[in-house]
Order: structure tokens, then sequence, then C-alpha cells
């Protein structure tokens, strides 16, 4: 019989301004992964599209204005976590409303692709920044 091992969609994005910069945030104290840097985003609930569930995780974590039609699908990663299975998808987003606000994380920073090589990072992200550098 096969597995049955849980899905665990969760949406992220890279915010990319006109430099070339990708916007990470840093995980507060309680959470999962607390410390690490990451793309803003999070799970998908029941019935939300992924593109539903990214607009609605930008506005909640940033304070952000995004159309789903400007989310585009750039790469996904798929690895076990906590027991379930965790498959995070990341969308590229040029064109957003507002300035990001710090509403969830402890730290936000604009960085070059090749700059996130040096921030901690939850071990999903680290082939999305490879693939960044190369956008
Ligand atoms: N948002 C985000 N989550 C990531 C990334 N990489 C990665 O492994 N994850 C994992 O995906 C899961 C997302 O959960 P989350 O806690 O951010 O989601 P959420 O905002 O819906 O959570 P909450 O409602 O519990 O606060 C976490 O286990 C997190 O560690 C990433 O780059 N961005």
């Amino acid at each position: 019989m096969p597995n049955s091992t849980a899905l665990f969609p969760v949406v992220a994005a890279a915010l990319i301004d006109d430099a070339g910069r990708v916007l990470v945030q840093q995980r507060p104290p309680g959470k999962q992964m607390a410390g690490l840097w990451e793309f803003p985003g999070g799970k998908v609930e029941p019935g939300e599209s992924p593109e539903a569930a990214l607009v609605r995780e930008l506005n909640e974590e940033l304070a952000l204005t995004v159309a789903a039609a400007d989310l585009y699908p750039v790469t996904f990663a798929s690895q076990a976590l906590s027991g379930k299975h965790l498959v995070l998808l990341l969308y590229a987003c040029r064109r957003w409303i507002g300035t990001p606000a710090l509403l969830d994380a402890v730290a936000l920073q604009w960085a070059m692709p090749a700059e996130l090589r040096l921030l901690p990072m939850p071990p999903a992200d680290a082939p999305f920044v490879a693939t960044l550098e190369r956008l």
C-alpha cells in the first residue's frame, strides 16, 4: 500500500523591485523556523487557489495590494516537513500597490539574489536563490 502523506501547500512571492532586488522577511520568534529569512507568503487555505492565497498573504503580512494576474510562477520545492509534505510554490511579482509594512515578520530587507546566499533561509528555499539569480 502506498504511503499517504498529507500535502502541505504553501505559496511565496519574490517581490522584485526596479533595481532587481528581492524582498525577504525574517520569521518571528515562536513560529516554526523562527529567525530564518523567507519569501513572504503562507499556507494555502482549503478552497483557496494558490494565487488567491498569495494575494491574501501579501496583504496580511505586508499591507500590499497585488493582482493575481501579476503573479508569475517561477519554480517550486517539494520536501518532507514536520510529518507532512511541503509543496512550496514560488511566484515572481514586479507590480504591487503600497509600501511593504512590517505586520508579521520581525524585519524586512531588499537584497540582490546573490546576497540572499548570505542569509539563513529555510532549507526548501536554497534552490530558489539560484533560480532567482538566473532570472
Ligand atoms: N512564507 C514562506 N514559508 C516558507 C518558506 N520556506 C519554507 O520552508 N516555508 C515554510 O512554509 C510554511 C509556511 O507557514 P507560515 O507559518 O509562513 O504560514 P502562515 O503565514 O499561513 O502561518 P500562520 O497562519 O500559522 O501564521 C512554514 O512551515 C515555513 O517554514 C518561504 O520562503 N516563505
